[in-house]
């Protein structure tokens, strides 16, 4: 039985006369890796950037958790559990990476909080802090200071911040870009790790890496969905083969 957690009917957006997002339509089931693929400039940072609120659509609704928050800001999204990665979030690099995740963490809790102590508070903070981190196989780095990282542990840190702000639907722009083969691998891991308990809508041109990941593709090409379902039956499609003819290695 399919449990769809984010729907899209119908968005669009327009600069000026160019369609930039054209009548999209999308379901994504709670717990999957669903990636979006499509040649460049084929609008598929635009759409993210809907879906997180960034942008406004000029038609269409966004519903989460079967409520329409098409007319949301982003910090409400984020509220309600969909969060951008590589976005809000921006790596505070003069501080540790606990401190990093320890401010999401704040961040989600505001005033909800009623402790008698502050030290209590701050352990608390700073126990689900750790455990974000653990999340990403970062927890021996925590004290280490966020702008030593390297690329990949960066983003690694990044997913682990919005975990702790309480993500369920992650959204992620090209998560591998500029990662080496290591760190795009133990990336790809930390997303498979996350299916099921989380889900994910990434954007991604390493098609090694999305076929190997992903539940459901969807491609766009000039702002159209023009396929989208299981890896296998997207990869043969005749239209998918025809818009990647001369761009990146599909098969
Ligand atoms: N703010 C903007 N104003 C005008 N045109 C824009 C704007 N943002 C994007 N575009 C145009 O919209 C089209 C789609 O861009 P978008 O970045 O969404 O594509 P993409 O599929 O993410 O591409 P890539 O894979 O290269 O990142 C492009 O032609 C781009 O030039």
């Amino acid at each position: 039985m399919s449990d769809v957690l984010l729907k899209v009917e119908g968005l669009r957006k327009n600069f000026g006369a160019l369609k930039v997002t054209d009548n999209v339509d999308l379901a994504v089931e709670a717990g999957e890796i669903h990636a979006l693929i499509g040649p460049n400039g084929a609008g598929k940072t635009t759409l993210i950037h809907q879906l997180s609120g960034n942008l406004k659509s000029d038609f269409g609704k966004i519903f989460f958790d079967g409520r329409d928050i098409s007319p949301l800001s982003m910090q409400n999204r984020v509220h309600l559990g969909l969060a951008r990665s590589f976005q809000i979030t921006s790596i505070l690099d003069g501080f540790s990476v606990l401190e990093n995740v320890a401010m999401a963490v704040q961040a989600r809790s505001g005033s909800s909080f009623r402790f008698f102590r502050n030290a209590s508070r701050e352990d608390d903070i700073n126990a689900q802090a750790s455990a974000a981190l653990a999340r990403v196989q970062l927890a021996d780095r925590a004290h280490r200071r966020a702008g030593s990282l390297s690329h990949g542990e960066k983003r690694q840190l990044e997913i682990a911040i919005a975990l702790a702000t309480g993500a369920r639907l992650l959204l992620l722009d090209e998560p591998l870009a500029g990662t080496g083969h290591e760190e795009s691998a133990v990336l790809v891991d930390l997303m498979r790790s996350l299916r099921g308990s989380h889900t994910l809508v990434l954007i991604e041109h390493d098609m090694d890496a999305v076929f190997s990941l992903a539940d459901h593709v969807s491609v766009l090409v000039y702002g159209r969905v023009i396929a989208s379902g299981e890896p296998a039956a997207v990869r043969a499609h005749p239209d998918v083969r025809a818009a990647y003819l001369g761009e990146e290695e599909i098969a």
